[in-house]
């Protein structure tokens, strides 16, 4: 049914109830069971009532800019400074940042890429903006905690540049656990407006003195948590518990997450009172959409020890496109596919928990800056994945046989709310161990507007998650339902082209080797460390020597490997790699080019799609809504 253009559009207060949970005698929040099922579901059923129209375009019509939400000039202003189009706020944005502006409780809970960290920061800055000036503080007015110190660079890089596009003299900062006590104190003097941390730095700084009790209990205003689902798997119950004894009554609190699990609830009880519940609305029918719908899913069956092969064709013969990360289970996987590409010439940089922290965040600003463009991430986080999955989705997870379990960095997040950008191919080289982290990892492509693919590789071993994933995602009534299809580019003649190179150098890439590559890289960056801390603080420019995709085989790689005999390439293959280079090159910034290849193949004329099967085409057709 069609929603008629004369009916309002319904108010986010008419989807949404409102519930007061009691506090004690000294207005503080008291946990008490809130019976928020049933409610979603009502949400949700009016919701899906609104989308049965089968249509969007009457209701976009209706979508208001960030300009119609409330939201101060000087952020708007700033929103087109950074190339966001201010009349299109993500759905999330659309509702959550009316409601933050009124003060609400929110929690938000919304998939991966699809604008949660603006939706709460542009209300919370347009509220300090009002109040700047108004009280003498002692503390920050508002707290952002974030699982990962990636996550606490990210935000704070966020937010300062907001800042400083409005050129408004309020102050943020972020702490990690790993500073000094002094250089804490100095970060906290004055004090700041916001404070951004993990809830393991904000407790040590409370027990610490850093920060006195009395003070944030005066000061704090706005306190966000963002990705909830994953602060108590963290560890961090024990810390925040520290943080929400002092809250005060007038706090306003904001939960993010993409994901639902035991974890949000919990924190929801224990942080929020009178909560708005915002859950994006199911599409056509389709069960909640956990994985943006303009990421186009793939896997591909082979045996463990068929993996390099694959990946070899997929990256060599360019059957997918840049930019790509490739994530891995383990440390040493990381560096065995690194080497083992290195010989074929593809040059990529390995991003794992063992890195100095400055590393880390200096290989994601120099991804996303384009420096290169193969990022092999080790998402050692997959321990922590199965247990929140099977903490707290309703999803039966079952655990994949293979998975090491490591020693983990109790803040160190490769996948969760990383916002990488311009990530058009997410890679499963090794199955995650949940289809909890099979969305966070999806989720690192097609964020906001854009598209992207996913390809995974599945061994007979990890065919147990492929099928909890396409529980997770496919359609209750049609659990056969193509959410996730066989990757149709990748002919078996491709692969059977590049076996023996593939299995020939395979076995020059040793256990040594790996072990030698990983303490080589870890030596450089430590040795490195200075220059990098100064390289994120912009003193200096990226050199040669910072960069993170430096080749680390002892042997340059042969001559032989670099370039693949065009004997060896089958036709199909030949076009299908011309095909997603031509469409790479429709989809770049170029708004005339794109609509010069959208005509071409409109016009039918050269139709390069033509010659391709059904399954080919799907793959391109696709893409054309973007290009
Ligand atoms: N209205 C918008 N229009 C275009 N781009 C946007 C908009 N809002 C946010 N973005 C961009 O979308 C990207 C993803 O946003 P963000 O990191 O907030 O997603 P998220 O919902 O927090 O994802 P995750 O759950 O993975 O953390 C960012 O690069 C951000 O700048």
């Amino acid at each position: 049914m069609r929603k008629p253009k004369d009916k309002p559009a319904k108010q986010a207060n008419q989807l949404i109830e409102i519930k007061e949970e009691p506090m004690d005698e000294e207005g503080r929040r008291t946990v008490q069971p809130p019976q928020e099922a049933e409610h979603e579901n009502e949400v949700k059923d009016e919701l899906e009532e609104e989308n049965d129209d089968g249509g969007s375009s009457e209701v976009e019509d209706e979508e208001k800019s960030f300009d119609e939400l409330g939201l101060d000039p000087r952020l708007i202003r700033a929103l087109s400074k950074k190339d966001i189009s201010v009349s299109k706020p993500t759905p999330i944005q659309r509702v959550a940042i009316p409601l933050i502006l009124e003060g609400k409780d929110v929690v938000a809970r919304a998939k991966t890429g699809s604008g949660k960290t603006l939706a709460y920061l542009l209300p919370l800055l347009h509220k300090l903006f009002a109040d700047s000036g108004l009280k003498q503080k002692n503390a920050p007015s508002a707290f952002i905690l974030v699982p990962s110190g990636e996550l606490c660079q990210q935000v704070y890089k966020e937010i300062s540049s907001l800042i400083d596009l409005c050129k408004v003299h309020l102050k943020a900062v972020q702490l990690r656990s790993n500073m000094p006590i002094s250089d804490m104190c100095a970060a906290l003097s004055g004090p700041p407006d916001i404070l951004i941390s993990t809830p393991a730095c904000v407790a040590k700084c409370l027990s610490t003195g850093v920060l006195q009790s009395t003070s944030v209990a005066d000061s704090l205003e706005i306190l966000v948590l963002d990705e909830a689902d994953l602060l108590l798997s963290f560890g961090f119950e024990e810390d925040l518990k520290a943080l929400t004894a002092l809250l005060p009554r007038r706090c306003q609190c904001l939960l993010m997450s993409a994901t639902s699990s035991d974890d949000v609830d919990k924190l929801k009880k224990l942080i929020l009172h009178n909560p708005y519940i915002l859950t994006l609305p199911e599409v056509d029918g389709v069960k909640d959409e956990v994985i943006p719908k303009n990421v186009q899913q793939f896997w591909i069956s082979t045996s463990d020890q068929d993996k390099l092969v694959h990946i070899l064709a997929l990256l060599k013969l360019e059957l997918i496109q840049k930019k790509v990360i490739i994530f891995t289970n383990s440390i040493d996987m990381s560096f065995r596919l690194k080497l083992f590409l290195e010989k074929f010439g593809i040059k990529s940089a390995v991003l794992n928990s063992e890195l100095p922290q400055n590393s880390r965040l200096h290989i994601l600003e120099e991804f996303n800056a384009g420096l290169f463009d193969y990022l092999i991430a080790g998402d050692e986080s997959e321990v922590k994945d199965e247990q929140l999955a099977n903490k707290g989705s309703n999803v039966n997870t079952k655990r994949s046989k293979k998975y090491p379990k490591q020693k983990l960095d109790s803040e160190f997040g490769v996948v969760r709310g990383i916002d990488f950008k311009n990530v058009f191919t997410v890679i499963n080289y090794d199955m995650p161990g949940s289809a909890v982290g099979y969305v966070h990892r999806i989720g690192r492509t097609g964020r906001a507007y854009n598209t992207g693919v996913s390809v995974s590789l599945v061994s007979p071993d990890e065919m147990d998650i492929l099928e909890e994933v396409k529980s997770l995602l496919g359609n209750e009534e049609d659990q056969n339902s193509d959410v996730i299809s066989p990757f149709p580019l990748l002919t078996k003649s491709a692969v059977e082209s590049l076996r023996y190179r593939a299995e020939d150098t395979a076995k020059s890439v040793t256990r040594v080797a790996v072990r030698e590559a990983r303490a080589q890289d870890l030596r450089n960056e430590i040795l490195n460390s200075e220059k990098i801390s100064e390289a994120l603080m912009s003193v200096i420019s990226s050199t040669d020597l910072l960069k993170h995709d430096r080749i680390l085989s002892q042997k340059p790689p042969a001559p032989h490997l670099r370039k693949v005999p065009d004997y060896l390439i089958d036709a199909t293959t030949k076009e299908a790699s011309k095909m997603v280079k031509l469409a790479r090159a429709a989809m770049g910034n170029n708004p005339s080019r794109r609509q010069g290849f959208k005509r071409k193949l409109k016009k039918g004329g050269g139709d390069p799609l033509k010659s391709f099967s059904a399954e080919v085409r799907l793959f391109f057709f696709f893409l054309l809504p973007v290009i």
